[in-house]
């Protein structure tokens, strides 16, 4: 893997690229410590003030539109025997039964896997924070990661994300790609560092510590920090709270117009508004990887979310790899493939393995 020693700066966007040789500078790359909040807040249950409501910022049907895409983050699911489900894996089949023309396409090309946390490598839970991988998957992930260079790519922080996997050996790209870090070899060895967002760390703690506030009394609703972004949990919220919800994050938010929010599974995702996304993130990667506009490069990402879709747009976009779509139901998607749950991405994975260790054998071991 090849890492790199470049320093760039886009100043008309604002966004600040940075990849630097922590272990030879010995120096924080970090910006100096703002209070750090906890990692997440539950709600309680106390009787609270009643909620101003926003007439200014659209009332209402505002907040029922808001409503209304809380709902579309979890659509109706078609049952995997309708013909609407059979006709969706028509177009995008599964990468299983496509492993070999994804493996012929690999020819003379390097594999870059890209790999989602959050409903890829461990399954959907209540909890958040109890997100755990299974010890089988992160064996597969190493092994992965043995043959083909490999980056964590999640809306978590980086540091929390990096907690759940454990892996020294991978790159993450944490804050739904803000947060950038290479593999650290050894002390003279050069690590990739990326953080566009640094300027809007403040700005982000001071909304997280308005939130964990205003949000309260809203039972089961809980605010997750994710260093450069915040998310807004309501998988654990009564619907009927969801208008109320929404109307409280909408209030906070309408101080700040240089964030912006976004639906996730179940949850309201509050970023900062720069120009930077998971699929922004892949090509950040590639190019500190050494392929940038190369042909040689075969990159694979794999995910569940709204925010992976930006990263599969690339990959269409440069008719280049081939993005794999985790879901048991039919969605409008980028991905070319598709694969049905976090068990599937596995035996993915591990079949990747397999074909890389046979095609460097030359037999198969019987
Ligand atoms: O990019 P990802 O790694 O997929 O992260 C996206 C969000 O994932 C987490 O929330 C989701 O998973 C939780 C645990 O299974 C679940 O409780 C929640 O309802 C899901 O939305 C994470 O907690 C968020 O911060 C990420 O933004």
């Amino acid at each position: 893997m090849t890492n790199q020693n470049v320093v760039v700066s886009d100043a008309k966007s604002s966004m600040k690229v940075a990849v630097a040789i922590a272990a030879m500078s010995n120096q924080s790359l970090f910006p100096p410590a703002v209070p750090k909040p906890p990692a997440s807040s539950a709600g309680r249950f106390i009787r609270r003030k009643p909620v101003k409501k926003l007439e200014t910022q659209g009332g209402p049907t505002k907040i029922n539109a808001w409503v209304d895409s809380m709902r579309a983050s979890s659509p109706a699911k078609s049952p995997p025997s309708s013909p609407e489900h059979d006709s969706w894996m028509v177009t995008h089949p599964s990468a299983l039964e496509m492993f070999d023309e994804i493996t012929k396409a690999s020819k003379g090309k390097k594999i870059v896997m890209f790999l989602d946390y959050d409903g890829t490598l461990s399954p959907i839970v209540q909890d958040p924070d109890r997100a755990f991988m299974s010890d089988e998957m992160r064996a597969a992930v190493k092994a992965v990661a043995r043959y083909f260079p490999t980056a964590i790519v999640s809306g978590r922080g980086k540091d929390k994300v990096h907690d759940f996997v454990k892996l020294k050996e991978l790159y993450y790209a944490g804050s739904h790609g803000m947060d950038i870090e290479g593999p650290a070899h050894g002390t003279n060895d050069k690590s990739v560092v990326c953080q566009p967002a640094s300027e809007f760390l403040p700005m982000i703690n001071q909304v997280y510590k308005k939130l964990v506030v205003k949000t309260q009394f809203i039972e089961g609703a809980k605010v997750e920090s994710n260093k450069f972004c915040l998310s807004v949990h309501f998988r654990c919220v009564e619907e009927k709270k969801w208008a109320e919800l929404a109307e409280l994050v909408k209030e906070v938010l309408s101080d700040y117009p240089k964030l912006k929010m976004n639906y996730g599974r179940k949850v309201l995702e509050i970023k900062p508004t720069i120009k930077w996304d998971k699929g922004k993130a892949l090509e950040f990667l590639l190019e500190a990887l050494g392929y940038a506009n190369s042909k040689d490069v075969l990159p694979i990402y794999i995910g569940d979310d709204k925010t992976d879709e930006d990263a599969f747009k690339v990959l269409r976009k440069k008719k280049q790899g081939f993005g794999i779509l985790v879901s048991k139901f039919p969605k409008e998607t980028s991905a070319a493939y598709t694969l049905q749950d976090p068990s599937e991405v596995m035996c993915f994975l591990q079949r990747m393995v397999e074909w890389k260790q046979i095609s460097q054998r030359g037999y198969y071991r019987t």
